[in-house]
């Protein structure tokens, strides 16, 4: 199975790495130059828990793919929200009937946007709680544990999905089929929802803002917004359940010591962040259905604000 990852910053650079260090047939697809010239020269280096490895994975440009003429199989995107959409369009024509997607991407509502590209036959859709970052071009940080849940989009693509499950849990990346995606979806959202934000607001690690008193009491009323406005979607989120999974992210010997992706993006490279994607989506479907969202209105305004005042691109 040849497997492109689409989006090879931090996550798409762990994926690829992993998957390629398992044997499988990787390339990499990515739009930022400095990135890719610098895999193409010197390898992709990677810091795996502090074990260094460099990695020689064929780096494409989207518009390069078709010339190519490669027969992708499996698309696993890992841009950013907002890429996401000119990343399918740039793929268009090497994207064939039975080329498979698999989205891991942080949000709520991805599947709409790759539904104009495919069937629903061929998305896989997930979440993962595997963590990365970049040194600067070229350069993966990989530290810590994760894993990956999961699941077709239409019941035909369920063979398919099992088959990706194998190979990503053979990669070592813990992978799980979930009876229930929207629900892992949702979840994830909430702990980016009430993690992401605050630390790139108060530039703290997980750990650092777990340490603070108030954090529990920030988490709890960010999270009540979105178990309400998930309940009018039909989703009922276990709000203890999911409380216990965000504090749990606190641990240093977890993920505590990982600046999450939203404080890279900010604080780190001054670039606009997800948080639309997440909380924003919250306050938008709050409005519809009549419920007010405070606390994720503030959260997506403060981060809006932030990413004015310093001129994130
Ligand atoms: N990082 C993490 O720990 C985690 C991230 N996620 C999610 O995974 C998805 C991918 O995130 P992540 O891998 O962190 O994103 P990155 O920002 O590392 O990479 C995404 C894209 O941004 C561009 N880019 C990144 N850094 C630079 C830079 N310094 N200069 C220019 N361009 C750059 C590249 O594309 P281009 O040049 O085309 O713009 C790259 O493909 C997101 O949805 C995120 O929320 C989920 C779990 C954990
Ligand atoms: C690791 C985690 C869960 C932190 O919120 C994440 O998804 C991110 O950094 O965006």
């Amino acid at each position: 199975m040849k497997i492109a990852i689409a989006g090879a910053g931090a996550m798409g650079s762990r994926f690829g790495f992993m998957l390629h260090q398992a044997g499988n047939d990787v390339i990499l697809i990515d739009k930022w130059e400095d990135h890719i010239n610098e895999i193409r020269k010197n390898g992709l280096k990677v810091n795996l828990n502090g074990e260094m490895f460099t990695s020689y994975i064929p780096i494409y440009f989207p518009e390069e793919i078709a010339e190519t003429k490669q027969k992708i199989d499996l698309i696993l995107l890992f841009t950013k929200a907002m890429q996401l959409e000119d990343m399918l369009s740039a793929l268009s024509t090497a994207i064939h009937s039975e080329t498979k997607v698999l989205c891991l991407l942080n949000g709520i509502g991805h599947e709409d946007v790759i539904e104009k590209f495919m069937p629903k036959d061929n998305i896989l859709i997930g979440i993962t709680m595997w963590t990365a970052g970049l040194a600067g071009a070229g350069k993966a940080e990989l530290i810590g544990d994760g894993s990956v849940e999961l699941q077709n989009l239409a019941p035909k693509g369920k063979d398919y999905a099992l088959e990706v499950v194998k190979i990503l849990d053979q990669a070592g990346l813990h992978c799980k089929y979930s009876p229930d995606v929207r629900y892992s979806i949702w979840e994830k959202a909430c702990v980016n929802g009430t993690v992401n934000g605050t630390c790139a607001l108060l530039d703290a690690t997980i750990a650092e803002l777990g340490q603070t008193d108030v954090a529990v009491s920030i988490i709890k009323n960010i999270l009540h917004e979105f178990v309400l406005v998930a309940k009018q979607e039909r989703l009922i989120l276990d709000e203890a359940a999911v409380l216990q999974k965000i504090i749990k992210t606190f641990d240093p010997n977890g993920i505590g010591n990982h600046y999450p992706s939203m404080h890279q993006d900010l604080v780190k490279n001054h670039r606009l962040t997800e948080v639309d994607y997440i909380n924003g989506v919250v306050v938008r479907k709050g409005e519809k259905y009549g419920i007010d969202t405070p606390f994720c209105t503030l959260l997506t305004e403060l981060i809006h604000a932030k990413e004015q005042l310093i001129g994130a691109k």
